[in-house]
């Protein structure tokens, strides 16, 4: 993985390389703590050990019974999803995987009507085993097998913490249980049973996975000269310190569109802290040229844009053509188009002074989506570090949390008292 930060600076907001100078002492001070949190596997800094913790024997052990399936169904949420749904959408497969991570009745039931139930691997994942959109949609599931004359605990894989409702179905009925790491928020535990699991049903090379993570932890260094993700997580930190408020995340590779749903929520839960933070919004090159270029060059100077792209991929010729005005592009490749059309909004934001930054991986295979995986979660707890918030903790989802289990019933919340109270002023 390389980062390029050479159109962050001088730009609106933007930074100059005495800003840099200035900041790369902190990063190596940064860095000794992050060194030190790994060194004693510390809650959250336990994160950036899993390349080398991870155990791909037990995770190979763990699906190693269930032989091939069809189709792999993860039942999960937020970072117990995220991570696994990343890999399956960056790689092919022949193994279809599903995710059920949000409690919409049409598309949980439009889902369920089209799986081949008696070959699809049920993936159940929580760490605290009680989010209630997870233990729904199981309970659902597990109905709809039933229904079809499938024994579920045949075809039910659970990752989980050592305690909790899923700990207890996986003990009672006896089934095959994988742990989540201790000490590894969900949003950063993608290098781990939690996200490598689907991978390892779907055929992928986990361990060349993990070796990327661990190519990730060797470009660690105590300067962001000297380290990509540091350089990414310092520029990002010092260009929201100036204003950029909106980092907008736009991979030009179809397979890393869900790589920008996940960065979403490692940005947004790890550094949404005491009123700071940047937003990241998901993006997609060169779809978004089409949409929200606009406004990243024209609307407020609060943002800047992260350019994603692998350096290798395959390529489409377009054919040859005598429709008048379009010979420039006949003979010429899709990969051709992507490559300029890359070019051209990355002088596009320069031009208008919009800072945005490149990161560029090899090709997206196992090694390199493990490198980038593991670059973000680093740079994250980089910047995390320089802004002094609590970067593996996020209390503020708790109340809304209260609130819903208080409105079904599960519980006295005042939150969901709260929700009473709503002011009514309806347009209708
Ligand atoms: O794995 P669990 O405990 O079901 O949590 C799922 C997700 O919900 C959160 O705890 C937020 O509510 C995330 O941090 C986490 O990734």
């Amino acid at each position: 993985m390389d980062v390029d930060i050479g159109n962050a600076l001088e730009t609106q907001p933007g930074l100059t390389e005495e800003t840099l100078d200035r900041l790369d002492g902190r990063v190596a001070d940064a860095h000794d703590r992050i060194a030190r949190g790994m060194a004693a596997d510390e809650f959250g800094y336990a994160s950036l050990n899993l390349p080398e913790t991870a155990d791909p024997a037990a995770i190979r052990a763990a699906v190693e019974p269930f032989d091939e399936p069809a189709a792999v169904l993860t039942v999960g949420i937020g970072g117990s999803a995220l991570g696994a749904a990343t890999l399956a959408d960056a790689l092919e497969s022949d193994v279809d995987a599903y995710f059920l991570d949000n409690v919409d009745p049409d598309a949980v039931d439009a889902l369920l009507a089209d799986l081949p139930l008696a070959d699809t691997v049920v993936n159940v994942v929580s760490r605290s085993g009680t989010t209630a959109e997870t233990l729904a949609n199981f309970l659902v599931v597990r109905e709809a097998m039933a229904d079809a004359g499938v024994d579920w605990t045949d075809r039910t894989l659970v990752t989980t913490g050592e305690a909790g409702n899923l700990r207890r179905l996986a003990e009672t009925h006896d089934l095959p249980a994988l742990d989540v790491p201790e000490g590894v928020p969900g949003r950063f535990s993608v290098l781990s049973t939690v996200g490598l699991a689907v991978a390892a049903l779907q055929g992928h090379d986990v361990e060349a996975v993990l070796a990327g993570g661990r190519d990730g932890m060797d470009a660690l260094a105590g300067s962001l000269y000297e380290s990509p993700a540091y350089a990414y997580g310092a520029t990002t930190y010092a260009l929201a310190e100036r204003g950029a408020l909106t980092n907008a995340v736009m991979p030009y590779a179809e397979s890393l569109e869900t790589f920008a749903e996940w960065f979403a929520q490692l940005w947004a839960e790890s550094l949404g802290k005491d009123g700071l933070g940047q937003t990241p919004a998901r993006a997609l090159g060169a779809t978004d040229q089409h949409s929200q270029l606009q406004l990243y060059r024209a609307g407020p100077a609060d943002k800047l844009v992260t350019l994603v792209r692998p350096t290798e991929r395959a390529d489409a010729p377009i054919p040859e053509t005598d429709l008048e005005g379009l010979s420039y592009l006949g003979g010429s490749s899709l990969g051709d188009l992507l490559d300029a059309e890359f070019a051209a909004t990355e002088a596009s934001l320069a031009a208008a002074d919009v800072p945005n930054v490149r990161i560029e991986i090899d090709r997206v295979d196992e090694r390199s989506l493990g490198e980038l995986l593991f670059g973000m979660e680093a740079a994250c707890v980089l910047y995390g570090e320089l802004a002094s918030v609590s970067t593996f903790t996020q209390p503020a989802v708790e109340w809304g949390k209260r609130a819903a289990r208080g409105l079904l019933g599960g519980g006295d919340f005042p939150e969901a008292e709260a929700v009473a109270d709503k002011r009514e002023f309806r347009i209708d």
